[in-house]
């Protein structure tokens, strides 16, 4: 197997001290750079707006490489906006907030997203459920080609094309970085997809159950313990993705 070239990383509930706050981990972001000192790319992949992620990855000193925003819809690269794929779930999106304004409300970011729209669970409301009436919804409504998840922070309204994968791909493209020279980690059901454009996919210890049956290693730890633990292992394997698969 080659050699680490690129680290893709989800922001929320994987860099951040536990799943389901913003707090990031101070140590876990300066263990990220020593990583990138060694010309490793910390490529962010999130669902958070390009903006946000843009802005993120500038302060945090990774805005040398490419950054996946939007669950994949848009990659930002060297000052330039890349769309992945067309689609429009913009219509889905003002339907779930007129009918379930009830149960959700939209993200402060979605006036600042492309294709992919969150939204905040209300208080008391649980998730699974959220998602069934939304998916309802959907269906009730007639619309095609929307895809929907929860990332443990919001429900995302989509594209069908757009996904965690196909803009990971896109940012590798862009450095010339292949997927067998990749590893990815996150936190939730949404970064299940991202064992498709890496050759190890590493679930955080408190993941959710689909991510940790789909990923090749489950880390201990919960949330930024489990980066900081891989990229430890990372650099005492000198980078070496070789062995990495029987942890
Ligand atoms: O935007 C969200 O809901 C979660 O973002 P994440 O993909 O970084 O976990």
């Amino acid at each position: 197997m080659p050699r680490l070239r690129a680290l893709a990383v989800d922001i929320d509930g994987t860099l951040t001290i536990n799943r389901g706050i913003f707090t990031l981990d101070l140590e876990a972001i300066n263990m990220l750079r020593e990583l990138s000192s060694h010309g490793i790319h910390i490529i962010l992949v999130t669902g958070n707006s390009l903006p946000v992620t843009a802005g993120l990855a500038r302060y945090l000193g990774f805005d040398y490489s490419p950054h996946v925003a939007e669950n994949g819809c848009m990659v930002f690269y060297r000052g330039s906006r890349i769309r992945t794929c067309t689609g429009d779930a913009s219509t889905a999106a003002r339907l779930v907030e007129e009918h379930l304004s009830d149960i959700l409300y939209p993200s402060w970011q979605n006036p600042y997203r492309h294709c992919d729209y969150a939204f905040n669970l209300r208080s008391g409301v649980d998730p699974q459920a959220a998602l069934e009436k939304v998916r309802n919804l959907l269906h009730r409504e007639g619309l095609e080609g929307i895809s929907i998840g929860y990332s443990g922070y919001a429900i995302h309204v989509k594209p069908s094309c757009v996904s965690k994968a196909r803009g990971l791909l896109k940012a590798l493209e862009l450095v010339g970085v292949k997927t067998t020279e990749t590893v990815a980690i996150g936190d939730s059901a949404l970064d299940v997809e991202l064992k498709h454009a890496s050759a190890v996919l590493v679930a955080v210890g408190n993941a959710d159950e689909e991510l940790k049956q789909a990923a090749h290693i489950v880390a201990p730890g919960r949330s930024s313990e489990s980066v900081k633990w891989l990229v430890k292992l990372l650099l005492e394997k000198n980078l070496e993705l070789d062995g990495l698969l029987s942890q």
